[in-house]
């Protein structure tokens, strides 16, 4: 264990901040600059032929503007797709005309508004805008997102806390996180405690794990790799800590994480509070968030008076013509206003302080409200996706907390950083977490205030850069990560059975990645896609776990986004540098046309690939063809799970690059988000040249997998479609079974294509 000095990490935690944040103002800058407004409305961050639907005021007397398709545009008044969510600032301003000169644009952008997106939905999006009177210009408008300083400034007063924190400040559990103490040990009697659990079926592993984080003192890290019952844990981790009497702050990098633990914990009629705005939180917690308990508990009575009382004086405002007399009420409502503000005060204060759980996200834990207020531990969900700088915001912000207790999967993706990349990307799609397509489906799209908010897609490419520092600090270790090379594996439990995976698709991650300690529930182990809860033919596709399409020898090679004519018009650096491969689209085409032709449905497959580029070019002619079928980059599958999951791997050349696929993290991501089948198509030959762990699961899938070999020839003649450009597949058509040369021993693609 090598000690870390609390003020020197701090101080190069700050300048890693301040060059993330000046990754992000340079990007946008660049991006809004030197791209017409078309161009970022098709990279998703911009929305055009806009007007004004509704405006009201809103929360704390901010203008809230309504924006929808302006009519004059035509179509079925839904927005085009676009990343732009809850959370996200903006700017209106009157929309640009196609010849207008840059200028011109300009000026016109500085006359706009700016604000913060608090509702998204299908039709229209709600801005808050800033100042409480802005005039708002009447052709059509459009939205632009600006860059976002709100979550570094927190990071950079929680960073700027710690690094002026005297020793004598430092609480144990401060001296334990860097190593200057010794994680206290814990009694045998604490570890092998016969608790009274609320939940009968958790697994020995499960209960393992909660012993170990109520005898921890200080630190406790639970592992929980993919479908393993992280959160299920801790809402068990939570009931037990709240009836020894103990008070939680429970936190998550995002509001969906937080909301999960609310939706599960509301069942067990814990006192608790969830912090956050009400627009970015799932319909089923808002009961329980401060805003609406707050108007709602009986305390808040004493509120509600006091704002009838204000109604009733703006509305005499309106019937009085004189002067004087206005005056007069203004100054009544000025008093009245303080009074509000102060009872209000005390109902939050009063609903915090019986709240035995109070829940919000890392960035929410900085809160105003939580300053005074103490807790014995601190908990938070999916912990290696947050930035170590947010894990210190309850830490520190929330007072001499006593107890740590990190969730997470550190063998998973950590947060995205963006000072990795000097060049912009095109956003990935929404990276949606279990309950988000809920929050997709009412309009309701997660806030970006974290480590989420970080997250484009392409980006997370790992190249040299002023991302780390020379004491090799680097803003991409995470907390859970730095604890564990700190104090080794003794400070962690983790969680063995997985309910999520077939036992041949969890085998290769569980043997490469999780020292071979995971075991399928017996209720999942065997589970195929013919055994699906609906009528689903046996196939040779329905009745394999694994199929791996093996494109290796030449036929299938990747493209850089700039040689197709895909991206050539009008492309920008948006989607520059990304990689296609056309031929492997073509593959993955035919293998959902047999999968929904045996009966899954398309919203059971899934289909993931690390590059935007490959991507795109598969989204455009699969949503229309299966409407349902999810298309995602692998990182922004993180956290999910399908029936189906169909991995395109992109990668074929005869220097065998492999860029993304380098990062086993993510790869372990990719092959992680199936239930009952997945299925990998690509170049085993460039694929198992990139590392050790490429070419060991090339093996596994060579040795293990229903390996195929695609005819390309015959791939062709079957999906090529007339009049399309040579070498894009645009319709998709099944392949029958002599097109797909089935093998396990050939390398030699000659002698398989021949059958
Ligand atoms: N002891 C158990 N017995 C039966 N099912 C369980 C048990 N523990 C967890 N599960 C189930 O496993 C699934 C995954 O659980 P949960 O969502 O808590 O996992 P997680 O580890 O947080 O997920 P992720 O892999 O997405 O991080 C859920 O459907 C849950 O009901």
């Amino acid at each position: 264990m090598k000690a870390t000095d609390i003020s020197s990490f701090a101080t190069s935690q700050l300048s890693l901040l301040n060059n993330e944040l000046q990754a992000e103002l340079a990007e946008t800058q660049l991006l809004t600059s030197t791209h017409a407004p078309t161009v970022l409305q098709r990279a998703g961050l911009a929305l055009l032929n806009l007007s004004v639907s509704s405006q009201r005021t809103g929360l704390g007397g901010k203008t809230l503007l309504e924006l929808g398709l302006d009519p004059a545009v035509g179509g079925d008044g839904e927005l085009p797709e676009h990343g732009l969510r809850v959370g996200d600032i903006c700017a209106v301003a009157e929309q640009p005309k196609g010849a207008e000169r840059k200028k011109e644009r300009e000026s016109k952008e500085k006359q706009g508004a700016e604000g913060v997106l608090t509702r998204v939905q299908r039709e229209a999006v709600t801005v808050a805008l800033d100042k409480e009177e802005i005039d708002i210009p009447g052709g059509k408008l459009w939205l632009v997102k600006l860059a976002n300083d709100v979550t570094y400034k927190r990071l950079n007063l929680t960073m700027t806390k710690l690094q002026k924190m005297q020793p004598s400040e430092h609480s144990l559990l401060t001296q334990v996180l860097f190593g200057q103490s010794s994680p206290t040990p814990m009694s045998e009697d604490d570890l092998k405690a016969d608790l009274k659990w609320s939940d009968p079926s958790l697994n020995e592993s499960q209960k393992d794990a909660i012993r170990f984080a109520l005898a921890s003192r200080d630190i406790a890290l639970i592992h929980g790799p993919p479908g393993t019952g992280k959160t299920h844990t801790l809402i068990e981790l939570i009931l037990q800590l709240v009836s020894q009497g103990q008070r939680l702050l429970v936190c998550g990098p995002s509001n969906i994480s937080v909301d999960n633990i609310v939706e599960r914990l509301s069942s067990h009629k814990v006192p608790m509070v969830r912090l956050g705005h009400p627009a970015r939180l799932l319909p089923g917690v808002l009961n329980h968030s401060l805003e609406v308990l707050t108007k709602t508990s009986e305390a808040a009575a004493i509120v509600s008076d006091i704002r009838s009382e204000m109604d009733a004086k703006q509305a005499s405002i309106r019937k009085t013509r004189n002067g004087r007399e206005k005056k007069g009420i203004y100054g009544e409502i000025k008093e009245l206003r303080k009074e509000f503000r102060q009872r209000e005060g005390r109902v939050v204060s009063e609903l915090l302080r019986t709240s035995k759980v109070v829940l919000s996200t890392l960035h929410g834990a900085g809160s105003f409200h939580l300053k005074n207020e103490k807790f014995d531990a601190v908990i938070v969900d999916e912990a290696s996706q947050a930035l170590e700088a947010q894990c210190w915001i309850p830490i520190i912000m929330a007072g001499g907390v006593g107890k740590l207790v990190l969730a997470g999967d550190h063998l998973q993706l950590p947060p995205t950083i963006k000072s990795l990349n000097a060049k912009p990307a095109k956003p990935a799609q929404e990276p949606r977490t279990k309950k988000k397509e809920e929050k997709a489906k009412i309009g309701v799209l997660d806030m970006v205030d974290d480590a989420e908010k970080l997250s484009l897609g392409d980006k997370r490419q790992s190249r040299p850069s002023k991302n780390s520092k020379e004491d090799g600090t680097t803003l991409e270790t995470t907390l859970f990560d730095r604890l564990l090379n700190l104090h080794g594996p003794a400070i962690k439990r983790m969680l063995t059975t997985q309910y999520r995976m077939h036992e041949k698709i969890m085998a290769f991650p569980s043997t490469a990645l999780y020292e071979d300690k995971l075991i399928a529930a017996e209720a999942v182990k065997s589970r195929l896609l013919r055994d699906l809860p609906y009528e689903v033919t046996d196939t040779e596709d329905t009745r394999e776990p694994v199929v791996f399409w093996d494109t290796q020898g030449g036929d299938f090679p990747e493209k850089t986004e700039d040689d197709t004519d895909s991206g050539a018009k009008g492309k920008s650096s948006l989607l520059a540098e990304s990689k296609v491969n056309e031929n492997e689209a073509a593959i993955v085409r035919m293998h959902v046309q047999s999968l929904v032709t045996a009966g899954v449905k398309a919203e059971d497959i899934a289909i993931v690939t690390p590059y935007n580029g490959q991507l795109a070019l598969l989204s455009g002619t699969l949503k229309e063809r299966f409407p349902g079928i999810e298309l995602g980059s692998i990182d922004g599958f993180q956290g999910r799970e399908k029936e189906a999951v169909i991995v395109s791997l992109v990668r074929s050349n005869p220097e065998h690059e492999v860029g993304f696929l380098a990062e086993k993290r993510r790869l372990n991501v990719a092959m992680t988000r199936p239930k009952r089948h997945l299925c990998v198509i690509g170049d085993s030959e460039t694929v198992s040249r990139g590392s050790k762990f490429l070419k060991a699961w090339m093996g596994f899938l060579e040795e293990m997998a229903d390996l195929r070999y695609p005819d390309l020839a015959q791939l062709q003649e079957q999906v090529i479609d007339e009049g399309s450009p040579p070498g894009k597949f645009v319709r998709c058509a099944p392949l029958q079974d002599a097109a797909v040369v089935k093998g396990r021993a050939g390398k030699n693609l000659d002698h398989a294509n021949a059958g």
